[in-house]
């Protein structure tokens, strides 16, 4: 039977960093979430067993946190992008590497000791070629917002195994996942991240919706029309149902204020909004 090596990268998987930096008796840490992924000359070591084009996963793991202590970590972004230009730049049989970093948040709670924020992950994915092509996709994560009015959903198709009621008053919950791809160098990785974040809570705030889809599209117009260093930007969004729990039974009236939160099944609905003069994407989404 013929066969043939197809697309393959490898690399090491969520490593966890810590980097703690001592201002005096004040203390500043970072906490992350750290996968490289390289791919290069690799027919050998898979056809073969010939390891002599792999740089080990555990060499990747050691130059992360090697590179923290050395050079620090500032926005993720940029740590992300050391990485990936140092192993493609110093190994000539890594063609390309992928690196991917999560950040937890923690607040200061006094010089040297911090509380972790509630679930929200900021996130971003580089990739770095041998012909020296960047890119850089920024986002975040479980980022919970509710809004206790101000959503419909009514007027959608009906056939025979539809029961869902039309509502024009629901709650309307979800958690998003964002990533937003820049244009080319951004100024300050730390910036935007920020002004992406406000721009889309007030498009969720603000938006009287008819739809999560709807609300989907409103957060990552806003998001493009506040932050021109980026170009498009890819939203999933769980639909966290709240059912109204009907207390009928027991002679009481349920005027929208007690609701079931299921958490399973959930609608997703996922979308990506661009400038219409966005670049190629090339292979910033992999
Ligand atoms: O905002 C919504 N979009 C849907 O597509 C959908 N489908 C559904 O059952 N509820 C909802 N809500």
């Amino acid at each position: 039977m013929a066969t043939k090596l197809g697309p393959n990268r490898y690399g090491k998987a969520e490593t966890r960093l810590v980097r703690v930096v001592r201002d005096g008796p004040v203390h500043h840490i970072k906490d992350l979430n750290v996968s490289t992924s390289l791919s290069g000359d690799m027919q050998a070591v898979h056809l073969t067993g010939d390891n002599a084009a792999v740089l080990p996963t555990d060499t990747q793991k050691n130059t992360a946190y090697a590179f923290a202590q050395k050079h620090g970590v500032g926005q993720i972004e940029e740590f992300a992008l050391l990485l990936a230009r140092h192993f493609v730049e110093s190994q000539p049989t890594i063609h390309h590497a992928r690196v991917e970093i999560d950040e937890y948040a923690w607040s200061r709670r006094g010089p040297h000791s911090f509380v972790r924020e509630g679930g929200e992950v900021r996130t971003c994915v580089v990739h770095h070629d041998r012909d020296g092509r960047s890119t850089v996709v920024s986002g975040l994560k479980d980022m919970v917002v509710l809004n206790s009015t101000g959503s419909e959903f009514h007027g959608y198709l009906v056939d025979e195994y539809t029961t869902l009621p039309p509502t024009d008053d629901r709650v309307l919950a979800t958690a998003v996942n964002a990533r937003w791809r820049h244009t080319g160098e951004t100024s300050s990785y730390g910036k935007s991240y920020e002004e992406v974040r406000q721009a889309m809570l007030e498009a969720f705030a603000g938006t009287h919706s008819l739809s999560l889809q709807q609300t989907l599209y409103a957060m990552g117009d806003r998001a493009l029309d506040t932050c021109p260093e980026i170009c498009e930007v890819r939203l999933a969004m769980p639909n966290k149902h709240h059912f109204l729990v009907d207390l009928s039974p027991f002679g009481l009236d349920n005027d929208n204020e007690v609701y079931y939160a299921a958490d399973r099944p959930y609608g997703l609905i996922e979308g990506s909004v661009l400038r219409e003069d966005a670049p190629d994407a090339g292979f910033a989404w992999e």
